[in-house]
């Protein structure tokens, strides 16, 4: 699956209450140009309810005509799409939302980027037809509800049916139902307290229909009961989880994997594989000087044979035997492999920048032996 043009990603929410502002004296009309001067911005307060959106925000040409799909004639789909805008508006934003997933926004777990950009589909069914032609009442529509659910409008789903048939008391006259599905994190009661005063609101002024006269039913969904592009929210969670533990492995990943690397480059060798033939050549070679011992201040201890004039031990036939190495050989040998085992693992740890944050490994243990 490609997601390399995946939906650009949105702000991080401290909350999933959007916080709009409403001029007073806006018109449906205005609806069109909604988008804002700036990106999404968290206001620290709950604005007041106003009737209508965004007026100031006629500038934002970001979003250019939908492309509207008709399933019947009374129920088009409404599937938003976005233009490459290079205005300085859209720059702006851009900026905003890059910024928010990468390097102070990383914090964001896959979780949160789903759900910030996962699906709202929005269903309105009314027996009142709006003013406006269906293209652009839809338009208008999702990117009002673009804006109150905070997410791109590529995110949104979006009917209307201005055609139903649809009582609501015991009056004939204007009414809709207004069903909102999105996940459980977009669904709760000071979430839909606040976006029922602005849906309804933004719907009397699109269709001239009372809240009163409207009914909206929100449901949330399990991330496992949503899906677009071929896959569930859950499985997009998962997914991104799965690139982002393997691109960033822990330092012990990180060393069990050159470790395993040497054991299998070394397991050419007859000999069992053992710690001792994963270490650094220098182990292997127990006569040549070992880098680390130089480095850790600990020169080699001088071996029986290498002392003064004493002759290889030869077989009775006047060959070089085999020397089995001494008690003093041995230690020396496991000293070694442990002042190896600490300089490889130090190295690596420096190599991925760890050190200033992590203790140096010491190979203690031996030490004492
Ligand atoms: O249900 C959703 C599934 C996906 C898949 C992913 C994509 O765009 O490929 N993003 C999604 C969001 C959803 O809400």
């Amino acid at each position: 699956m490609d997601h390399s043009t995946k939906k650009p990603s949105l702000p991080r929410l401290t909350t999933n209450i959007p916080l709009l502002q409403k001029p007073a004296n806006a018109s449906c009309d205005a609806l069109q140009t909604l988008g804002g001067n700036a990106p999404p911005v968290i206001m620290p307060e709950r604005p007041a309810r106003t009737s209508s959106m965004f007026k100031e925000d006629k500038h934002d040409e970001e979003n250019i005509i939908p492309s509207t799909r008709f399933t019947s004639e009374s129920m088009p789909i409404y599937v938003s799409q976005k233009s490459v805008d290079d205005s300085p508006l859209t720059k702006v934003k851009k900026l905003y939302y890059e910024d928010a997933f990468t390097a102070r926004g990383s914090h964001n777990s896959p979780k949160d980027r789903v759900t910030h950009e996962s699906v709202v589909v929005v269903e309105l069914k009314t027996n009142t037809k709006a003013k406006d032609d269906t293209p652009k009442l839809l338009s208008d529509f999702a990117h009002f509800l673009a804006q109150v659910y905070q997410r791109p409008e590529t995110s949104m789903l979006v009917t209307i049916d201005q055609n139903a048939d649809l009582l609501f008391g015991n009056t004939s006259g204007s009414a809709y139902l207004l069903k909102i599905t999105a996940l459980s994190s977009l669904i709760g009661p000071l979430t839909n307290l606040r976006n029922t005063g602005l849906i309804q609101s933004t719907i009397q002024e699109m269709f001239g229909i009372a809240p009163d006269k409207g009914v909206v039913i929100y449901t949330p969904v399990s991330e496992d009961n949503v899906a677009t592009n071929g896959t569930t929210a859950r499985s997009e969670i998962d997914r991104l989880e799965r690139i982002g533990s393997s691109n960033s492995p822990s330092i012990f990943k990180s060393i069990s994997r050159s470790m395993s690397r040497r054991m299998k480059s070394s397991s050419g060798n007859s000999a069992p594989l053992s710690l001792t033939s994963v270490m650094s050549p220098d182990v292997v070679n127990s006569t040549s000087t070992s880098p680390v011992a130089v480095t850790s201040g600990q020169g080699p201890l001088p071996r029986p044979d290498q002392a003064g004039d004493k002759k290889p031990i030869e077989s009775p036939k006047g060959e070089p035997v085999q020397q089995v190495p001494s008690k003093e050989e041995k230690f020396e040998r496991t000293l070694k492999k442990r002042e190896s085992l600490k300089s490889f693992v130090n190295r690596r740890l420096g190599e991925l920048g760890e050190l200033t944050t992590m203790k140096p490994f010491t190979a203690t243990k031996g030490k004492k032996d």
